[in-house]
């Protein structure tokens, strides 16, 4: 990660806290499973990603939760292409402990995507936002460009170095266009469709892809322009690409509910039940590139615990599958696992693309260890295989 803030003062408003271990890449050193509470601290300041294909609903939503009373004071930061920014400078914020509209905190950030040329211009503007923060702002929305890939934008706030010691991601909202998502998965590369393409992506896979795998909630925005059947096909065809994430419907952008719905998810620093039994449920491939696969099994044993982090890392950092009879190419984008111990720990796994995060927390007293579940968002995962490899790893 490119993250680099040793030449800026540090922000003084927050204090960093460390609750787990963040790892990434090959080289580096071999983690220990941490432990800790799992708690955010409540100094830092929350950032919600808005992510969605170009004009899928961003700025209507934007424009929605300004407006809306919830008693948050909002900076936003736009990652906008061209001469749009003029246009979103007028943004406002409703404080709702003043009668008078004030103009939000804004960093406009132009000419680039954040997620590839201007990542560093984004995250000095961003260390500038925290500077200034003072009594101005208590959250934070950051408005990507359409094509912007959220599996490359996510980590700078996840981290708990740098930025990741004075921003917590809460999560990662994606606007879906009901009327035009299917043709945006299924163009893949096609030319008409050149805008679409990131260097990063492997084939097959479009930006709404990435902009679905990610997303900690999918809004399906537009429901006017679709009848009900194709509605249910764009929800099911979501779904089948990601199971972890809430579906929402809309119509221009206008969410049932703010807070627990678009604000205040905590997508990182929880990792539900209730959501992974979700997604334990489909199975689907209704979408060739993308699938959710959940893997559930035993809890482990203390000693399992390293080798369970030993799969992780092979899968993630080696992207490849030890001890399976057969195994071809994969790509993970979203990973999260609660995984019982027997010894009475609960370990909560959070992973976007091949950086994760183990948090260790006590079952309640009197909990049945329970079934481990993970959950794995990615191409060409292949279900049998991966569970195959896994339990070879544990020894089961
Ligand atoms: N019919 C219909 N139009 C909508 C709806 N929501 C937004 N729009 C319109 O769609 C257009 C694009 O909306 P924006 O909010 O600007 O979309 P965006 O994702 O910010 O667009 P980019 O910044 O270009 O990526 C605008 O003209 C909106 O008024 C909706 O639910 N139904």
């Amino acid at each position: 990660m490119d993250v680099d803030t040793s030449d800026d003062e540090a922000p003084s408003l927050v204090q960093p806290e460390v609750n787990a271990k963040s790892t990434a890449g090959h080289d580096e050193e071999v983690p220990d499973l941490v432990a800790s509470s799992g708690d955010t601290a409540s100094s830092k300041v929350p950032i919600t990603i808005v992510t969605g294909y170009l004009g899928a609903g961003k700025t209507t939503l934007l424009n929605y939760i300004l407006t809306e009373q919830h008693g948050k004071k909002i900076a936003v930061i736009l990652n906008e292409f061209g001469d749009s920014i003029d246009i979103e400078k007028q943004l406002t914020v409703s404080d709702s402990n003043s009668t008078e509209a004030s103009p939000v905190p804004f960093v406009p950030l132009a000419n680039g995507c954040i997620c590839c040329s201007v990542k560093d211009v984004g995250v000095a503007a961003i260390e500038n936002l925290m500077e200034q923060r003072g009594e101005l702002f208590d959250y934070i929305l950051l408005e990507t460009t359409g094509l912007a890939d959220p599996g490359n934008i996510a980590p700078m706030f996840w981290l708990d170095d740098g930025l990741g010691s004075t921003i917590y991601l809460d999560g990662i909202v994606t606007l879906v266009d009901a009327k035009h998502l299917l043709k945006s998965l299924d163009e893949g590369y096609g030319d008409e469709n050149k805008a679409d393409k990131h260097d990063h992506q492997g084939p097959l896979l479009t930006t709404a892809h990435l902009q679905i795998s990610h997303a900690d909630v999918i809004t399906v925005n537009k429901t006017d322009l679709v009848s009900e059947a194709e509605l249910q096909n764009v929800v099911d065809r979501i779904r089948s690409i990601n199971g972890l994430a809430r579906i929402e419907t809309t119509t221009k952008s206008k969410v049932r509910q703010l807070e627990g719905i678009i604000l205040d998810l905590h997508a990182y620093d929880e990792v539900s039940d209730v959501d992974l039994k979700f997604a334990s449920k489909g199975h689907s491939h209704l979408d060739p590139s993308i699938t959710t696969t959940t893997l559930s099994f035993p809890a482990l044993s203390a000693a399992q615990v390293e080798k369970f982090d030993l799969f992780l890392r092979t899968i993630l950092w080696e992207e490849t599958l030890a001890h399976a009879t057969s195994s071809q190419p994969f790509e993970i984008h979203r990973l999260k696992a609660r995984i019982p111990v027997i010894d009475g720990r609960m370990l909560l796994v959070q992973g976007v693309r091949n950086i994760y995060e183990t948090n260790e927390v006590r079952a309640p007293v009197g909990e049945e260890a329970g079934q481990a579940k993970l959950v794995l968002i990615g191409k060409a995962v292949d279900q049998l295989a991966m569970k195959e490899s896994l339990l070879k790893t544990l020894g089961m």
